[in-house]
């Protein structure tokens, strides 16, 4: 069992949390990685970079999310960290964002489980009391997309195959007003009523002229500029910091807590749909025949 936003939630008997290794790092801090979440400890930085290892793409299924939410609560409850650098382990790719295979031929059951994962993982990032920076090493469409949203600072990678955005048009899906939320606090509104829309995916340097990204740097800067940049965030009084964040996005946040039944229903119902379902069924096969 473990304890999601205040809520014991039981997890599928797939997640194996048996296999996860805690070992001791070279400075003595605690090192632990599951499955697919690698967590590396600088516990006399009071950072750790934690990168997503869910290949080919770090799309988010049920498994992947609950890994990820039990590390986030672990960092939150452990007073050596006060950042995290979110990263990707697989080349290229810093998240497909959900996993269409999760909300495609599933039950309702299983589709409700799923998105009060997506909701938890959103919830957990958007209110860390930790500065959160976004090294965004490859691609990120719709929720890897959101998932960089939730952080403090985003940096990206000089690549034009590293597109970001919130795509869900694209895929005859909608983007839910949770999400959206979170775009239009980060780019604004015209903006964002533009790139929901049209589902635009912003190679780098229209992410930065948009406001998508904080920065973007060269593919082997990356790391070491999300380093000076929490360095950055971390000279600033924990207290004074973390009410600030609060003080931004507890009304956004809010939003989501107050409704979270009723969003589940909407997704639940809206996913069902057989047009919906169509959609996303011809959508995954054109990415599998992509490659022939
Ligand atoms: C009343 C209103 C109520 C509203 C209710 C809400 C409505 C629903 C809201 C849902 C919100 C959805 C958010 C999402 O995140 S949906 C996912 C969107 N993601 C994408 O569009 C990205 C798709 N993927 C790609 O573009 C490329 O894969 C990528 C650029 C990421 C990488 O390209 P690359 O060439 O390196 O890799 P491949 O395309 O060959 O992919 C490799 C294999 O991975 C599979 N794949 C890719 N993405 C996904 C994914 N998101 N989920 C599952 N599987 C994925 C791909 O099919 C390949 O598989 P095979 O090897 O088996 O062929």
């Amino acid at each position: 069992m473990a304890l999601l936003a205040g809520r014991t939630v039981l997890l599928r008997a797939g997640v194996r949390l048996g296999a996860e290794a805690a070992t001791r790092g070279g400075n003595g801090a605690r090192r632990f990685a599951s499955h697919r979440v690698l967590v590396e400890p600088d516990a006399a930085a009071g950072i750790a970079t934690i990168k997503l290892k869910n290949p080919p793409v770090n799309s988010l299924s049920l498994e992947f999310l609950t890994e990820l939410i039990i590390c986030l609560e672990k960092l939150e409850n452990d007073k050596t960290f006060r950042g995290i650098i979110l990263t990707s382990d697989c080349p290229g790719i810093f998240s497909a964002g959900l996993d269409l295979r999760e909300m495609c031929g599933k039950n309702p059951a299983h589709y409700a489980e799923y998105w009060r994962a997506v909701q938890e993982i959103w919830l957990k990032l958007y209110l860390s009391n930790m500065v959160l920076v976004a090294a965004i090493n490859g691609a990120s469409p719709a929720g890897g997309c959101l998932m960089a949203l939730t952080c403090d600072y985003r940096v990206l990678a000089d690549n034009p195959r590293y597109r970001i955005g919130l795509n869900e048009t694209l895929l005859g899906i909608i983007a839910p007003f949770w999400f959206k939320d979170n775009l239009v606090n980060t780019i604004g509104h015209r903006a964002a009523d533009r790139a929901l829309q049209l589902g635009l995916l912003f190679p780098p340097t229209e992410a930065l002229q948009v406001g998508m990204v904080d920065q973007v740097v060269p593919e082997d800067q990356i790391h070491s500029t999300a380093l000076s940049v929490m360095s950055q965030w971390l000279a600033i009084p924990d207290h004074a910091r973390q009410l600030t964040k609060s003080m931004m996005r507890k009304a956004t946040a809010d939003h989501l807590i107050k409704q979270r039944e009723a969003d589940i229903q909407n997704f639940v119902s809206f996913i069902s749909k057989d047009s919906i379902q169509k959609s996303l069924q011809v959508y995954l096969e054109k990415l599998k025949q992509k490659k022939h």
